[in-house]
């Protein structure tokens, strides 16, 4: 039995993360897109980054950054998710280990996937919405995913705590990701929310 790993996405408040951080979540994302409305800059990244403890992953979010804008975020990052069109040469190309977010429109092969971002520690996959790379808040069917793939899969998109034990329970991915499901408003968490998505992925586990 494995434990499944747990990722909360969109940070923006030091309260919210000191409540995650309490709840056990292993990883934390920050929305390094300035065109999101979850995203941070720079120096909040670097202030709300810096306060994360030991054994926690502070995981940043890009979608078709420049180099630059990547190494400059880099200090205060563990592990970097690409959400954009970059290749897996770009992806590689930084000090520290990633992850692929891959969209689940029709026309995916995930098996030719994997095998082109081999180097890539997981692949997040995530629901398709044309024009939206990520954080949507939608689901897709979990059927889809084949039972086995050479990468871990971390299973996003529209996962809350009212289906994620469904989620782990069909799919049995390596990490569950979540941002909106335990959203009160765009960027700000939920602390009910997050404990109960963290129960329920727990009781999965268990079930
Ligand atoms: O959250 C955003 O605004 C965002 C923008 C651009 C790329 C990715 C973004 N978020 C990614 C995530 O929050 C998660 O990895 C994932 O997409 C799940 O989001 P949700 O469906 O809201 O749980």
């Amino acid at each position: 039995m494995q434990r499944t790993r747990i990722k909360f996405c969109g940070f923006t408040r030091q309260a919210d993360i000191d409540m995650a951080v309490a709840l056990g979540v292993d990883a934390l994302g920050f929305v390094m897109w300035p065109k999101s409305s979850r995203s941070v800059d720079i120096e909040q990244l670097a202030g709300l980054s810096a306060k994360v403890p030991a054994f926690v992953s502070r995981v940043g979010l890009f979608v078709d950054p420049s180099a630059e804008w990547v190494e400059a975020c880099l200090p205060h990052l563990d592990l970097l998710q690409f959400h954009g069109d970059e290749t897996p040469e770009f992806c590689a190309g930084f000090d520290r280990p990633w992850i692929k977010a891959l969209r689940m429109r029709d026309t995916i092969d995930l098996a030719f996937e994997a095998e082109r971002y081999a180097q890539s520690q997981a692949l997040l996959l995530d629901a398709y919405r044309p024009g939206t790379p990520g954080g949507t808040g939608e689901s897709f069917d979990w059927s889809r995913i084949p039972a086995t793939l050479a990468k871990p899969v971390i299973l996003a998109g529209g996962l809350t705590p009212e289906n994620v034990s469904q989620a782990v329970h069909q799919v049995r991915p390596y990490a569950v990701d979540v941002s909106g499901g335990i959203e009160a408003s765009r960027g700000c968490k939920d602390a009910s929310r997050m404990a109960s998505f963290v129960r329920q992925v727990a009781l999965a586990d268990a079930r």
